[in-house]
């Protein structure tokens, strides 16, 4: 698992760390890391160190303070520096006391594009975890003269640390380096982060905030057939999803269920027919009533909202096994909370709602913090909730909280929510913790949606057969 950590939360531990550590001491140790990080890109991008260009846009606060610094630091490897700041009389003063001493430029703001222009690399000290908002006139202004690649200290800023909402001009960057812990923007805006590294400065943190599996949980928790074990101890999944209409929902969810787990499948359905012919192994029939005993079901895609969907959720949630409500279901739920009346308060519940499923099931849409509202929600159904969306988010209602965050945006295609669910339904009917379970199911498919997707679009279908291979992709971590 990887810890993330709120702002609040880092600033605390970096005020009892300061408390113990000679003035100066903990931002120069960022800096180091920092112009390592800076050197290593001019190296990848120009092929080489010494004579290369850095400019640095430097804010009033710490945060510039370690551009500063990191300025400092590359003009020993003969790097032209050269630093643009936004606030000349706010500067950090011993920052810009070393880059004047190393022999590094203080450019004005008027003389700044043709600075950033000229440079191999633009380095964002604009602002860092104390900031809030989007990014004022002045610095965003610069930011249409950046065509180099660039590195973001602490967070791209413009981007809030602490929810990745962006909400106006913001930096994009290449690469953004972090330090002490992660910040929940590096979890939740990739594509404005790029890649994120951590320096280690010797910040010290109990339990995060939040979490990312990391693929050795992954790995870790997905069930594996022992000896022992037959197609029945794995545990059976159901899946009670599509219709004569949306048969492909049932196709999808079931095939999905098929190729997470070795064990054994159950569906029930008006779409018993397509699924057998897709998947043999499937063991359908036309009604969940006759389906038989599993131990855990799917229910939702494609099964429409109406009175034959709300009487099979109903039958489903009375079953006294762990429930994956998606699609169609979550909006039953929402229309119909009393359906939830059928369920065992002891027995597993996990919602998986896209924004829109989200709105009905709380009445306004998830906002800019995504994990506060998967957090509400799942308090309010005392369910499992997966919020869906480039990033997703599972939350338990103990106050539990992980991110998924996605290699692309190749998963943004018609199904492969019902991919999901067969996943997730096929974790859950293994035993899984249902929050681990989400995430771990989160984890699978968007890789195997970018194994799928390969740089061109791809499709439900494409993400589902990508599953073995995202399978033995994080399997091969354990062997
Ligand atoms: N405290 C520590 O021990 C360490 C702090 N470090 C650095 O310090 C940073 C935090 O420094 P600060 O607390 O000084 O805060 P910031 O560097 O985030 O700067 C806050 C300043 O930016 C201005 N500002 C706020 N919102 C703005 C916006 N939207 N547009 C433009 N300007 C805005 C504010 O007026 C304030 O002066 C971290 O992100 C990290 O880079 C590192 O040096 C590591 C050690
Ligand atoms: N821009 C995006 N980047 C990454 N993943 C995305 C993006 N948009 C959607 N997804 C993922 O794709 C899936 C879409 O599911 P869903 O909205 O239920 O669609 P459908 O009903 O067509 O299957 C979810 O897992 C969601 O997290
Ligand atoms: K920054």
């Amino acid at each position: 698992m990887q810890g993330i950590w709120t702002t609040e939360r880092i600033r605390a531990a970096e005020d009892r760390l300061l408390a113990v550590t000679p003035d100066g001491e903990l931002m120069r140790r960022a800096a180091f890391g920092l112009s390592v990080h800076a050197a290593e890109m001019l190296a990848e991008h120009t092929g080489s160190v010494s004579g290369r260009r850095v400019t640095l846009l430097v804010g009033s606060g710490n945060n510039g303070g370690d551009a500063l610094w990191a300025g400092a630091f590359l003009r020993r490897r003969n790097v032209a520096v050269s630093a643009i700041l936004l606030k000349p009389e706010r500067a950090h003063g011993p920052g810009l006391a070393a880059l004047k001493r190393s022999g590094g430029r203080v450019v004005s703001l008027e003389d700044g594009p043709q600075w950033i222009r000229r440079a191999d690399l633009v380095v964002d000290g604009i602002v860092g975890i104390s900031a809030r908002g989007p990014l004022r006139p002045d610095a965003a202004a610069l930011l249409e003269y950046v065509s180099a690649p660039v590195l973001a200290v602490d967070l791209p800023s413009g981007v809030d640390p602490d929810t990745g909402a962006v909400d106006g001009p913001a930096v994009v960057a290449d690469r953004t380096v972090t330090f002490g812990a992660l910040k929940p923007v590096h979890a939740l805006a990739p594509a404005s982060c790029g890649e994120v590294s951590l320096v280690d400065i010797g910040l010290r943190l109990s339990e995060p905030d939040l979490q990312r599996l990391d693929t050795a949980d992954v790995a870790a928790a997905w069930p594996v057939p022992g000896p022992d074990d037959d197609k029945y101890s794995q545990g059976v999944v159901g899946v009670a999803a599509g219709s004569a209409t949306y048969p492909g929902a049932a196709v999808l969810a079931a095939g999905a269920a098929v190729r997470a787990t070795s064990g054994l499948v159950r569906y029930a359905g008006h779409a018993a027919d397509v699924v057998r012919g897709h998947w043999p192994e499937v063991i359908a029939t036309g009604s969940v009533t006759d389906a038989g005993r599993v131990q855990a079901w799917v229910v939702g895609p494609g099964i429409g909202t109406g009175h034959e969907g709300r009487d099979v959720l109903r039958f489903v949630l009375g079953r006294g096994v762990p429930v994956c409500a998606d699609a169609d279901a979550t909006t039953i739920i929402a229309r119909s909370p009393d359906v939830l009346d059928a369920r065992d308060p002891d027995t597993p519940l996990v919602l998986t709602p896209h924004a829109g499923e989200f709105e009905r099931l709380m009445g306004s849409p998830p906002g800019a913090d995504r994990v506060a509202a998967a957090r509400a929600a799942a308090r309010k159904y005392d369910a499992v909730v997966l919020l869906k969306g480039h990033c997703t988010v599972v939350a338990a209602p103990d106050g539990r909280a992980l991110v998924n965050t996605p290699r692309g945006s190749w998963l943004a295609t018609a199904g492969s929510g019902d991919v999901l669910s067969g996943l997730l339904g096929a974790l859950l009917a293994s035993g899984l913790d249902p929050w681990l379970a989400a995430g771990a199911a989160a984890h699978v498919h968007s890789l195997a949606g970018s194994l799928a997707a390969d740089d061109a679009p791809t499709s439900a279908s494409g993400i589902l057969g990508a599953i073995p291979d995202a399978l033995r992709s994080v399997r091969s971590l354990t062997s």
